[in-house]
């Protein structure tokens, strides 16, 4: 036998549906049971549910996040919510519907309460969001009022399932009843089929009781007889469900009687369903499922709320058509009503009113809570699912703030005092902000491109070899990092360092008959570049004798030294980039564009989302994806957590080079800015130290397991965790442009100005003097050594052997410090993966920040940040004198001579800064050095 008294509904006609519906309902499997154990056939939402729903659990917030990126308002926000878990019910009730051959098994969705007075909008609306939801067991809630009634007959006609919501009164009743008639008449009139047309009519009950019951109690308020007092008393709780059971009797009239109907359900029209709504009982005094059972009967249906769920199948006692019970006492019921003076009609006209006006106020509560969310939630798909630990509310303030002082509207105004109040500085840095719209000036350059792009295809290039430092090589190598290069294009290879052994290694092998060289530099003076760019010409010119200058293309500003050396080379191609852009702000400039063509790249899949990041660029509220970021980083950064820690996927990891230049070289300077942290190995979360924060770049459609276990780990240990997620790598450009934008941001919240690069100068200044000095004396002054140890020798240490140095060295870290490990080294596998191991290991025992740069590469990106940041870190440099040499043409110095001056130059630089630096020489082979290194450190790092 049946016990379950929901399931028994059905034995008497009655569907049982579920007034509620939320995304947890579907992803918890709760609506699977209550279909499954239950009987559950349908599921009726608006907007006080999603009110709720949306309030109570922070399953939305993801998707609140990603719409709100993508530019959605609230209420397109809303929509898409709740059109999700409507097509999602839909979908979990989809073999219900097709059991019942349509009959049954459906989800309701309201429309907005706004157009309860507009019936053609009510009709536009209805129609899109049925073809939205694209569901056949979907129906469209549109309210009984005078201007839906006739929206309701047109939509029938149109084929879209209506659920007439907010009925009270019989009279309104009968006009949806025959909206609905003469909507299926029209139908079939048009030859159209009605078959699975479906529709609701749902009459609010427990409302009215609550209505008469308050009118009830100020007449007993008045009333002194006791016998009038009972009779009033004994009319309380009764006026609902003699209104519900009379307007079964219209519905009987109609449909199971009516002449109209039989003729119209001969050729497959379905019957429009009474449905009880509002029957949870609201007076504590009335038992909890009186509504129900007194309301089952056939082509009913229940909706109730998951209270009255509970309570019917708890204690529910279903008998067959109660609904048909007690007509005369209905009738006396409302009668009587009238007797007192308690009107009906104005009582439910009322009730509508305000039914409607209820709706109105959930769905702006609903727009509300959306809208706070997207400003206190990770909102846009760049925060989404960022986890801010504690420092939300500190990096919100800074957000208005900065939009207080229109930082936005300003940073695109270009106007420099954004940063600064010093005019001279400020004319700089106004010179400095043509990145902003670098989109749409490369576009103009597209054709451009694009043919030189084709005459690189056909001239068969193997290799292009870029010589360039910093700003000028790092986007490059990113793109082909990440994209790799069109196999009918030349791959891209980057030299920028002035070490021969990895000249030489290059020099090997490239054939120059093959390679196209790219030489970049925006100031067109840059020492290592410019000497690269002699050594390769003369190579080149070895090889193809006049025709050198055809494999020659140069990026530099109007009117460099480097422009007139390439004319007098005749260079293949000279691109003159726009002069108001920055190295590290030139990624997608020619500085960015011109390899990427060359390697094949499509130029307008990259910049198309540039340009849609650039709209979103500059709105001038908290959605802004830079303005976020950078405020988010730089609050964070005053907050004691500037050390920013990368932890990213594998497919997109190459964009950290470029990111570490950007962030350390704009921000590192006044004894300020952030501390860019990547390739740092993962280390176990909680050797972490709480002055990091994370940031993580992942592909949605490729999420990295690995990756993600450790963010969440570190998560859970209250670190803050800044994710973006990428939809494709295509947007990598529009990433590049947004923090761009977000280390500007995060510049004005430090104080700086993030487009200058004072200390950079003080290594080349001192590299400058030695080499003069070399070219006078023939001697290159190096630093004085304390001791060697094997094949070590060692400097910048009062101590007198490797261990006592290194322990040292490690006591002059600062509290909230980090470590650097400056490597001039010829960068192979080999070397690299050892160099790699010591990190790790300094960065787990001493369970500080690490950071790896590798000479004369990192004097261009976080050279500025050693010199002129925080002076927290302390410095291992190494020092591996190159074995071979090559002359630099025109110059009475070597490469070797160069590269040794350049780290000595830095060290000179970082100790006159008072920084703690261990300068670690040697001369034999690199490996070797580097594993005694590794064994002291083991040994000395507790
Ligand atoms: O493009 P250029 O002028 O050769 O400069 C290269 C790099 O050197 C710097 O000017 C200083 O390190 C960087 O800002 C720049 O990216």
């Amino acid at each position: 036998m049946m016990t379950n008294p929901l399931r028994q509904l059905a034995l008497f006609g009655q569907s049982f549906w579920l007034d509620y519906l939320s995304r947890s309902l579907i992803t918890s499997g709760e609506l699977a049971r209550l279909i499954e154990d239950d009987g559950l056939s349908g599921v009726t939402s608006n907007p006080t549910i999603f009110d709720k729903a949306i309030a109570s659990t922070e399953e939305y917030d993801e998707e609140i996040g990603e719409l709100a990126a993508r530019g959605f308002s609230d209420e397109a926000i809303f929509e898409e919510l709740a059109v999700h878990d409507v097509q999602k019910a839909c979908d979990l009730l989809w073999l219900v519907y097709e059991a019942s051959q349509g009959q049954d098994g459906f989800v309701s969705l309201e429309l907005p309460p706004a157009l309860a007075d507009d019936t053609e909008r009510t009709i536009a609306e209805a129609r899109r969001l049925f073809a939205k939801i694209d569901r056949p067991n979907a129906m469209i809630k549109v309210p009984g009022t005078p201007a839906g009634i006739p929206a309701i007959e047109q939509l029938i006609a149109d084929g879209v399932n209506v659920n007439v919501t907010l009925l009270f009164a019989l009279d309104t009743y009968e006009r949806v009843m025959e909206a609905y008639l003469r909507g299926i008449e029209r139908r079939l009139a048009a030859g159209q089929a009605v078959d699975r047309i479906a529709s609701v009519a749902s009459f609010f009950v427990s409302r009215v009781d609550t209505a008469v019951d308050q009118r009830l109690d100020a007449l007993l308020a008045t009333v002194t007889d006791a016998e009038e007092r009972a009779r009033i008393e004994s009319l309380k709780g009764k006026a609902a469900i003699a209104n519900a059971k009379l307007a079964y009797q219209r519905f009987k009239r109609v449909f199971l009687q009516g002449e109209r109907f039989a003729r119209l359900r001969e050729r497959g029209a379905q019957i429009q369903r009474i449905l009880w709504a509002s029957t949870s009982t609201k007076n504590p005094a009335y038992s909890d499922v009186m509504y129900v059972e007194h309301l089952i009967g056939p082509y009913t249906i229940q909706t109730m709320a998951p209270v009255t769920v509970e309570a019917y199948r708890d204690h529910g006692k279903p008998r067959a058509n109660t609904v048909e019970e007690g007509l005369d006492e209905a009738e006396r019921v409302l009668a009587a009503l009238g007797q007192l003076g308690i009107s009906y009609q104005e009582i439910t006209q009322k009730l509508q009113r305000e039914g409607v006006e209820l709706f109105q106020a959930s769905y702006e509560s609903v727009l509300r809570r959306i809208a706070e969310r997207r400003r206190s939630i990770i909102t846009t798909s760049e925060r989404l699912g960022s986890e801010l630990a504690r420092y939300g509310s500190d990096i919100e303030r800074t957000i208005d703030a900065l939009l207080a002082a229109n930082t936005v509207e300003r940073i695109w105004q270009r106007d420099a005092s954004v940063w600064t109040d010093d005019t001279k500085r400020q004319r700089t840095i106004s010179q400095r902000l043509g990145w902003l719209s670098i989109a749409d000036e490369m576009r103009r350059h597209l054709q451009e491109l694009e043919s030189f792009q084709q005459e690189i295809r056909e001239r068969r290039f193997t290799h292009l070899l870029l010589l360039g430092m910093g700003g000028s090589s790092l986007a490059p190598e990113v793109f082909q990092r990440v994209f790799g290069h069109d196999a009918e294009h030349p791959e891209l290879q980057v030299l920028d360092t002035t070490n021969p052994d990895t000249i030489r290694r290059h020099r090997e092998r490239l054939d120059p008959t093959r390679t196209l060289l790219l030489v970049s530099s925006k100031s067109g003076t840059t020492l290592e570049t410019m000497s690269l760019a002699a050594y390769w010409f003369a190579e080149l010119e070895r090889e193809l004798g006049d025709r050198a200058g055809q494999h020659l293309v140069v990026i530099t500003d109007p009117g460099t030294p480097l422009e007139d050396w390439a004319r007098s080379r005749q260079a293949w191609r000279i691109f003159l980039n726009p002069p108001d852009i920055g190295g590290r702000y030139s990624a997608l400039s020619f500085f960015g564009l011109v390899p990427a063509a060359a390697i094949g790249l499509p130029l307008a899949a990259l910049l198309d989302p540039v340009s849609a990041m650039a709209e979103r660029l500059r709105r001038s509220t908290p959605e802004n994806p830079g303005l976020w970021l950078g405020a988010t980083l730089g609050t964070l950064a005053q907050l004691g957590r500037d050390k920013v820690t990368f932890v990213l996927e594998p497919a997109v990891a190459p964009l950290a080079d470029w990111l570490e230049q950007l962030i350390a070289e704009s921000t590192g300077k006044q004894a300020t800015g952030l501390i860019p942290v990547v390739h740092e190995p993962h280390l176990a979360p909680e050797h972490y130290s709480n002055d990091r924060v994370f940031v993580t770049l992942d592909l949605a459609l490729q999420p990295h397991t690995p990756t993600e276990a450790l963010l969440k780990a570190i998560e859970t240990l209250g670190h803050p965790v800044i994710r973006t997620r990428f939809w494709n790598l295509w947007e990598l450009g529009a990433e590049m442009l947004r923090w761009e934008f977000a280390i500007a941001v995060a510049g004005k919240v430090l104080g700086i100005d993030p487009f200058d690069e004072p200390d950079v100068q003080a290594s080349k200044d001192r590299t400058a003097r030695l080499l003069a000095h070399y070219q006078q004396t023939g001697e290159l002054v190096r630093p004085p050594a304390a001791f060697s140890e094997g094949s070590l020798s060692v400097g910048g240490t009062e101590a007198s052997d490797l261990r006592s140095a290194l322990t040292d060295l490690i006591g002059r870290i600062p509290p909230a410090g980090y470590l650097g490990l400056l490597a001039f080294i010829d960068p192979t596998p080999d070397t690299l993966e050892l160099l790699h191991a010591i990190r790790q290991l300094l960065a787990e025992r001493l369970r500080i920040p690490t950071i790896l740069g590798i000479g004369p590469r990192y004097l261009h990106s976080t050279g500025q940040l050693f010199k002129g940041g925080p002076n927290t870190g302390a410095f291992i440099q190494l020092v591996s004198e190159p074995a071979n040499d090559l002359p630099v043409p025109g110059q009475r110095y070597s490469f070797r001579t160069m590269f040794l001056a350049q780290a000595y130059g830095d060290y000179e630089a970082l100790v006159s800064r008072g920084r703690p630096v261990l300068q670690i020489s040697f001369r034999r082979d690199a490996l070797e050095a580097l594993e005694q290194l590794e064994q002291a450190l083991v040994v000395t790092v507790h």
